[in-house]
């Protein structure tokens, strides 16, 4: 028996080439007097957070975007962030922001992400980038529903026509991956999938296209995928033993495409945050 291993789409080979691509378009308009500055607010100290949030500005560096880093302890007040967020939305030197999720439960998230500026929501998680991506109107994207169509497109994954079955309706993930994927744009049709979903063994076998953002390990076993699908981990559990995705190891024997975890989407919603930024700073030079 002979077994033809999955394609990786390969996020850090793709996030690189992005980078390459944005240093020549931060060049440019730094050459006009413009230059895209990202924020980052993080409150309190989950170590998996500051992992995040250091790659972040790391990143910023690789293509000369300047980075802006607002650090509060954990038990910050609602108005002491909320006042740290009106500073960024008035400072000419942060063009874009984000405030890294999730933040401690006595905070409320919801109003936090409303009093970002959204002309500076580099996450697209404010309502109204959301609303505009309901609306099919120009704005921020979600990071990752805009890695993985940035992923899928570059390996030539065809999305128009394709049945994808995403497997999670989080406000991060798959609900607007689900958005995004059924504009004219992309032209796919999408099943969402969550915890109240019947047969998810019979939804995930017709799809094309899986996208696993469910938080839930080896959810995916190779008896559901069909074979040459293109599956894509999203999820990340941290047990003893390391990170495991949502992905079975074993559905590389099966699927045309695969897109690890670790080095498939998460590289990719990284590169796409920082896209959001030079994007964003280019409309405002128009
Ligand atoms: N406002 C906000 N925006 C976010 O985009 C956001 C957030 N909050 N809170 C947390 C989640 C999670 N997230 C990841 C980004 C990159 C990797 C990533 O690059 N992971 C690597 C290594 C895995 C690891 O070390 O965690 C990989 O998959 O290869 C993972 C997860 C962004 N998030």
């Amino acid at each position: 028996m002979e077994f033809v291993s999955a394609t990786i789409l390969d996020g850090k080979a793709t996030r690189d080439a992005i980078f390459d691509d944005l240093r020549t378009r931060v060049t440019a308009l730094r050459e006009r007097g413009v230059t895209p500055g990202l924020g980052t607010v993080l409150v309190g100290d989950d170590p998996g957070s500051h992992a995040y949030v250091r790659g972040k500005h790391n990143d910023c560096a690789k293509v000369g975007v300047t980075s802006i880093r607002r650090d509060l302890p954990a038990d910050s007040t609602q108005a002491e962030v909320e006042a740290v967020l009106d500073e960024l939305n008035a400072d000419p030197a942060c063009t874009g922001y984000i405030l890294q999720l999730p933040v401690p439960k006595h905070l409320d998230s919801g109003a936090l992400l409303e009093r970002i500026d959204p002309a500076k929501d580099a996450d697209g998680l404010h309502p109204v980038s959301l609303g505009r991506l309901v609306l099919g109107e120009p704005g921020a994207l979600p990071c990752t529903p805009r890695g993985i169509v940035e992923l899928l497109r570059r390996y030539d994954v065809p999305i128009a026509g394709a049945h994808v079955v995403v497997v999670g309706r989080g406000v991060t993930v798959g609900r607007p991956l689900g958005l995004l994927l059924t504009r004219r744009s992309e032209n796919a049709t999408v099943t969402l999938c969550h915890t109240g979903t019947k047969d998810l063994a019979a939804e995930v076998r017709r799809a094309d296209i899986v996208v696993a953002a469910a938080g839930s390990p080896a959810l995916i076993t190779p008896e559901m995928v069909k074979p040459g699908a293109a599956v894509l981990d999203v999820g990340i559990t941290r047990t003893d033993a390391g990170l495991v995705g949502d992905v079975h190891p074993g559905v590389r024997e099966v699927a045309g495409h695969v897109a690890p975890m670790p080095g498939g989407v998460g590289p990719m919603t990284r590169a796409i945050l920082v896209s959001n930024v030079v994007e964003a700073a280019e409309r405002a030079a128009r």
